[in-house]
């Protein structure tokens, strides 16, 4: 049996306050076996049916990597033709991956057509494979900010693109791009927050009652 104390609920809820997504990166390397270690623990993560669909890709290769960034510098660049006025000068001024400093790229991806779990729980809901993912990349995340390991999502992509650079197996979903480790500086506010672009907000503003 293990047991939760008063005191690691209160680090566990420090934990949820100071995680954060990482755009700003050190450049010094991450110990060989870190981004393995958190892929382990995305590997305990609930799944629907216990269908474990995540799929891993850690992507070591200069070329492939370079591929990706030019991918997202095209991608933002549409994004801010998306947006006009005050607006687009704060887009612009936003630093919106961490692609080029991070010594560490995972994308994730979710495999929709295996066999695993039998299809349990998904008939009705086949996007439940994709919850299970996030779900996976949720707890990565928060495991990665207790040992000091910063991460940033990267959704400014192009799927199909990347598929092509990475050589994914079509039946893989694209997820998510993340940029792994050490943050510049530590802070309890969402950067984009701070950018004034948008505020946290209360659960009262998200939460009924039926
Ligand atoms: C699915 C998904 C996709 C993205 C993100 C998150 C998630 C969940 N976020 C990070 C997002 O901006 C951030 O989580 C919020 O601003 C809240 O900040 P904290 O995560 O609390 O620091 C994000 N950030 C960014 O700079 N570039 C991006 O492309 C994305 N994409």
């Amino acid at each position: 049996m293990v047991s939760f104390d008063d005191t690691f609920r209160r680090q566990l809820h420090d934990l949820f306050v100071w995680r954060r997504d990482v755009r700003r990166f050190r450049t010094d390397p991450l110990p060989d076996g870190t981004i393995e270690r958190l892929i382990e623990i995305a590997c305990l993560s609930p799944s629907v049916g216990l269908s474990q669909p995540w799929r891993f890709v850690i992507v070591d290769d200069k070329t492939r990597r370079r591929a990706v960034i030019d991918d997202f510098k095209a991608c933002n660049a549409d994004a801010l033709r998306s947006y006009s006025g005050e607006r687009a000068t704060k887009y612009a001024a936003l630093k919106l991956s961490g692609l080029e400093e991070a010594p560490g790229h995972l994308a994730v991806f979710a495999e929709k057509t295996d066999r695993i779990g039998a299809g349990l729980g998904r008939a009705t809901m086949p996007e439940t494979s994709e919850y299970s993912v996030v779900a996976g990349i949720c707890s990565m995340w928060l495991a990665a900010r207790a040992e000091g390991i910063g991460i940033g999502w990267v959704s400014i992509l192009n799927p199909e693109r990347i598929h092509g650079v990475l050589e994914i197996p079509a039946s893989w979903k694209f997820i998510g791009y993340l940029c792994i480790g050490y943050p510049q500086t530590e802070c309890d506010r969402p950067e984009l927050e701070q950018a004034k672009w948008e505020s946290r907000r209360g659960p009262d503003e998200f939460t009924i009652r039926r």
